[in-house]
């Protein structure tokens, strides 16, 4: 990433809004938000489906489901954050799981990114299925958008939900609608 490209750009947006980038407030603003995005899109440095280590346990082929994974993402409309959490839904097959926190890392590896919210459920949903290759996975997102809540069409509040399924998730809906209760069952 071109930090000094970045705080170039801000320097440009700071003094096009009719703002002075030297005074004090301001000085080190460029760099921090050079950091700042360093960082929100950290993902775009990443391959996330890489955290998914396989490994075996005895023969688990139930359902496994994180839910209320803390989201932060970035629309790529404007650059806005959105705000929200994640649920993840997988059943192994042959035994092949991996940690949690894996999950909740692949979920972060494709939001710390200029993203579109139907773009990160269905991301997190195929790198399962790649790498896992589970009976089925379910992906539900729960997000506010800023760029609805704080400009635009100004409606804090609504939430977007999204879900992603495959495999067993999309075949059977005695499974889905499993899955499902148990996200709602908070
Ligand atoms: N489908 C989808 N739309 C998104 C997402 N994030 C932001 N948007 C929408 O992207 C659209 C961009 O629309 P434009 O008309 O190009 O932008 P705009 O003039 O700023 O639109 P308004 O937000 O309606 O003022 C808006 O309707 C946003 O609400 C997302 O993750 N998925
Ligand atoms: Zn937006």
């Amino acid at each position: 990433m071109d930090l000094e490209k970045i705080e170039q750009a801000v320097t440009m947006i700071i003094e096009s809004i009719g703002e002075d980038p030297n005074r004090e407030g301001l000085r080190d603003t460029p760099r921090r938000v050079a950091r700042m995005y360093a960082e929100v899109f950290s993902g775009l440095e990443t391959d996330p489906e890489e955290v998914l280590e396989q490994f075996f346990t005895e023969n688990h082929e139930e359902l496994i489901l994180v839910k209320d994974i803390p989201l932060f993402s970035v629309c790529e409309h404007h650059l806005l954050p959105v705000v929200g959490k994640a649920h993840v839904a997988y059943i192994p097959r042959r035994g092949l799981i991996t940690g949690l926190s894996k999950l909740a890392r692949v979920v972060d590896g494709y939001a710390r990114r200029p993203q579109l919210q139907e773009r990160l459920t269905a991301q997190i949903a195929d790198a399962i299925m790649k790498r896992l290759e589970p009976h089925g996975v379910l992906v539900m997102i729960e997000a506010e958008h800023m760029c609805m809540t704080m400009r635009g069409v100004n409606k804090p509040g609504a939430q977007t939900v999204t879900s992603a399924v495959r495999g067993i998730f999309e075949r059977n809906a005695k499974t889905r609608t499993e899955a499902l209760a148990l996200i709602k069952g908070r």
